[in-house]
């Protein structure tokens, strides 16, 4: 089963000088469980692919399907569903709310998600748990190191049981300590069946998924794991 697929997909963006065409035609096949790093020069088009699979951005042309639900074309309300539900998503620079606990930072996208504030508190307290912050849950982000924001910001992003965590550069900000840690809970995620796909700079980050994705010039080069028409049976309709 395909988790993730990309087809012809195109993204130019206006500048300037000249238009930047950052995706030049991506194919690319992410299999259910798969835990695939994307790797590339800096301007390749990782982090503009990326987020065109996690519905916040949004491709010219070609196919994208996610968790077997078409995103390509879709209007805001649609996507703004679709990441609520389908897509996990984390970034180099943790994007955690600063005012409110950790625990509130996951259970209120897990309210947003649809569950009432006490399941959403069982879920949250069991995720930092998990995540190794159950003792954490009355503390604001800012006291935390950055290993521990980063491990906030991925219960977070789990916490409505997504098909794919999506993770940009997740151990970008992170000392080299902090990274590994990042890496084996990803690991901890693939073993228990999460699909992952990281873009990151780091060839020892990359080389704990398993399979590495090379890009450059707004295309994948390497590492292309197209999987059969996920196409055919793509729904319209997230949640
Ligand atoms: N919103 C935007 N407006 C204009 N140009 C953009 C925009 N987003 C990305 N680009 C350009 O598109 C190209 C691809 O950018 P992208 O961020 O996807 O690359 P990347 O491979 O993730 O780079 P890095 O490794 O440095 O993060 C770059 O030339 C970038 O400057």
């Amino acid at each position: 089963m395909t988790a993730l697929k990309a087809r012809g997909v195109r993204r130019t963006f206006e500048a300037d000088l000249a238009p930047v065409r950052a995706l030049r035609g991506v194919d690319l096949g992410v299999a259910k469980g798969e835990f695939v790093a994307l790797m590339g020069p800096s301007g390749c088009g990782k982090s503009t692919l990326l987020n065109i699979f996690a519905g916040l951005d949004q491709a010219d042309e070609g196919d994208v399907i996610v968790d077997d639900l078409r995103v390509d074309g879709q209007d805001e309300n649609w996507l703004a569903k679709f990441r609520r539900h389908h897509v996990g998503i984390v970034f180099q620079f943790f994007n955690l709310l600063e005012g409110v606990s950790t625990l509130d930072n996951i259970v209120l996208p897990a309210i947003l998600g649809g569950l009432r504030r006490k399941a959403a508190e069982t879920r949250a307290r069991d995720l930092l748990d998990l995540l190794g912050l159950g003792d954490r849950t009355d503390q604001v982000p800012a006291v935390l190191s950055g290993g521990q924001r980063q491990r906030l910001a991925i219960a977070r992003a789990l916490v409505n049981e997504p098909a794919v965590l999506l993770a940009d550069e997740p151990t970008g900000a992170l000392d080299s300590e902090g990274g590994v840690e990042i890496l084996e809970l990803f690991r901890r995620l693939h073993g228990d069946g999460q699909t992952i796909l990281m873009v990151t700079h780091s060839a020892d980050v990359a080389a704990g998924a398993s399979r590495i994705v090379q890009m450059r010039d707004g295309r994948i080069v390497d590492g292309d794991g197209t999987a059969p028409s996920a196409t055919a049976d793509a729904q319209s309709r997230p949640g």
